[in-house]
């Protein structure tokens, strides 16, 4: 196997939103420390800002904080930055962690004063949990019931103040009085390019990587909008630029590396790829039902809908209907495809498959 075979291989994902253990180890290195080092989301910034100052000037402790939005875009890093601008430690734990109440009052019981407590999928959080934590936010207090049946006591339990910093990527799945017990909510947006390549310049510093401006840009293009893509991309553009070139990364390396491992310059990779290749070749753009189409790229369904779909949705290239997926007339183009006349990616009405059998979603 060459090196682009080999490259390719590992490809697998190269733009998905969770982080894989490389990530990891490296996040921790590349995650700024203040608020003043956070690059982009101003509005979540500035209105954070507000709430620290006003918390250490009254010389308490820091407002509960929801921070809500997808995957990677820095909603750990903030709860970081939360604990260090108050000069706390903090604790990490999430939602699917804590199975039972009790795991939940080990953890209360164990802060300390004035500790954020960071709590990551909320919302995947087990109910009883749920509203333990609920009289804890509010009357920094718990009761933990010992026994069972009728000689069931509840034993009260006072508690240090804390900082609760809940994440989650679906703030509408909380329950209202979970959402009500925070007193600042923050909603992450996806990046601007401009604002991934300012990470990108930071994370390339910080990694002793040599980049220029239009090789920087060419990496925030394909991130989707996401900084944990874009330093994970910059890892992989490093690489190529030690082994094919003389390291320095320019437009022109980020762009073969990237082509190597199959990212294009709208940040698709192959599945992305597939799945708009499937409905524009093999259904003229739809509308085809989720199933068919996933059995068309070789794909579990729920793999199309849930790792290829929100992004391509999102990029105006799919859309999601009643009667099936449709590709967009910016998915032809993409692809360089010219759409059949008469199909709704043509710009005229109708669904334009005469594909009866396949709208099974
Ligand atoms: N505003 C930012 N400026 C610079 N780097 C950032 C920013 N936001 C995130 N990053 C970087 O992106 C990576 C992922 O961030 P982080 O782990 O905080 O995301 P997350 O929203 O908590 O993701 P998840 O929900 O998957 O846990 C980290 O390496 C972090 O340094």
């Amino acid at each position: 196997m060459n090196w682009d075979d080999a490259a390719a291989e590992s490809a697998e994902r190269l733009v998905g939103p969770a982080a894989d253990r490389e990530d990891q180890a490296v996040e921790a290195a590349l995650r700024p420390r203040d608020l003043g080092e956070f690059i982009g989301q101003e509005r979540v910034r500035q209105q954070l800002d507000l709430v620290l100052r006003a918390a250490r000037a009254r010389g308490g402790t820091a407002d509960h904080v929801l921070l809500s939005g997808a995957p990677g875009l820095g909603k750990t890093t903030l709860s970081m930055i939360i604990a260090a601008e108050m000069g706390v430690p903090i604790r990490i734990t999430s939602g699917p962690a804590i199975q039972h109440a009790g795991d939940l009052a080990a953890i209360l019981s164990s802060l300390t004063e004035g500790e954020v407590l960071f709590l990551d999928e909320l919302h995947r959080m087990s109910r009883p949990a749920e509203e333990m934590l609920y009289m804890a936010m509010e009357d920094f207090r718990v009761d933990v019931v010992v026994g069972k049946g009728p000689g069931a006591t509840a034993i009260p339990l006072e508690l240090p103040p804390f900082t609760l910093v809940g994440a989650t990527t679906r703030a509408g799945l909380l329950p209202p009085p979970l959402r009500d017990r925070f007193g600042f909510t923050g909603h992450m947006e996806f990046y601007a390019p401009a604002e991934l390549e300012r990470v990108i310049h930071r994370s390339a510093g910080l990694l002793d990587v040599t980049i220029d401006t239009a090789g920087a840009a060419e990496i925030a293009g394909r991130s989707r909008g996401t900084p944990r893509i874009a330093n994970r991309l910059l890892r992989r553009v490093r690489d190529y630029a030690q082994v094919r070139a003389d390291g320095v990364v320019t437009r022109e390396v980020a762009a073969k590396a990237l082509e190597v491992y199959e990212v294009d310059g709208r940040g698709l990779d192959r599945l992305d790829r597939a799945v708009l290749q499937a409905l524009l070749k093999l259904f003229g753009g739809g509308p085809v039902g989720l199933s068919t189409l996933a059995v068309a790229v070789g794909e579990e369904r729920e793999t199309v809908e849930e790792v290829a779909e929100p992004f391509l949705v999102r990029e105006g290239l799919l859309a999601r209907t009643p009667r099936g997926r449709v590709a967009t007339p910016a998915a032809w183009a993409h692809l360089g495809l010219v759409p059949p006349q008469g199909t709704a990616g043509a710009g005229t009405s109708g669904d334009g498959s005469g594909q009866s059998g396949l709208f099974d979603s």
